[in-house]
């Protein structure tokens, strides 16, 4: 493995949230915005950035696109933090070379749910073993599991083991789906030291128990990294009540974030705090309804979320 700045800062720990990709009015890539987005993520705390995951709306962009949010992020971070690049896709050579791209460009890890498409296409355990091995051979960074409902494609414990013990470069497992921490107890039996990540996510509306379980990461909503942090560093420094009384603070706003907002939580707090200029999704995606944004930035008021101020 070669040895980057990136490495020496191994294993990843803490909270990784996922940038939003921001568009203008009229739904063009608005590339200063994410600048402005990618430094408000770290001045509130940000471990490390993922981008173009799903709550970067990596389904409405064009490969061009991807690329361009790649670069610019990439480069404007500088090294700053460590960055995820999703590389989701249904073909094996796409995402190899996705991968190979991102990693030349700088990423510290890629991000990847096994090969799904739309709500019936997958392939048997066989085909996703020969996936992870295609991908696992055209790089040497770090990859991520995402252990997600929306892949509709149930990973076993001992699946995920073995992966992580046939190929030395994954390393890290975000799991997301119901039981979650369970799953990572389970999870860590099962793979001892080749489990160098095994991470929560979904918005940390788990994450309490999933520390419990012994979750090292946490990849979470670009909103909010201050609060996740009140959580999770008296949590990492062994005081657990501290965490839990943090935790149980800003539940109301993870809550929310997690069942009525979904992805579009963190741009209508970035805009509300004068991080980014507009909050616009790509349509046929919907804004959110005036009275639900509303009692969401209530709720991040209330809380004092650094989004709201960063920019004014
Ligand atoms: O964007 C994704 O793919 C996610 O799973 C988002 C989730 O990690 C936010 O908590």
């Amino acid at each position: 493995m070669p040895v980057t700045p990136h490495n020496a800062q191994r294993p990843y720990r803490g909270v990784f949230p996922v940038a939003p990709t921001i568009f203008d009015e009229r739904g063009e890539l608005d590339l200063e915005g994410q600048r402005r987005c990618i430094d408000f993520m770290i001045d509130a705390g940000s471990n490390g950035i993922c981008i173009l995951a799903n709550f970067s709306e990596q389904f409405v962009l064009t490969d061009a696109e991807r690329e361009s949010v790649m670069h610019a992020v990439l480069e404007h971070v500088a090294g700053r933090v460590p960055v995820i690049v999703t590389t989701t896709h249904f073909s094996s050579a796409v995402c190899a070379a996705r991968s190979k791209q991102a990693e030349a460009a700088g990423a510290a890890m890629v991000m990847v749910m096994p090969p799904y498409h739309g709500a019936t296409f997958r392939v048997p355990e066989k085909g996703i073993v020969e996936f992870f091995r295609v991908l696992s051979g055209a790089i040497n960074i770090p990859i991520m599991i995402q252990d997600a409902p929306v892949a509709g494609t149930p990973l076993s414990v001992e699946l995920l083991a073995r992966l992580a013990r046939d190929f030395s470069n994954i390393r890290y497992f975000k799991i997301e789906v119901a039981g979650a921490a369970s799953k990572l107890r389970s999870l860590i039996e099962a793979g001892g030291k080749d489990i160098e990540g095994p991470w929560d996510g979904e918005e940390a509306i788990t994450l309490m128990a999933d520390l419990d379980a012994g979750a090292t990461g946490a990849m979470t909503g670009g909103g909010y990294p201050d609060g996740i942090r009140q959580i999770i560093d008296p949590y990492f420094a062994g005081d657990r009540e501290k965490a839990k009384a943090a935790y149980e603070r800003w539940l109301p706003l993870i809550n929310y974030e997690n069942r009525q907002c979904g992805l579009i939580a963190c741009k209508a707090m970035m805009q509300a705090g004068g991080v980014i200029k507009s909050d616009a999704v790509r349509h046929p995606l919907q804004p959110l309804h005036p009275a639900t944004k509303a009692g969401l930035l209530e709720l991040a008021k209330e809380r004092d979320a650094l989004a709201l101020r960063w920019g004014k």
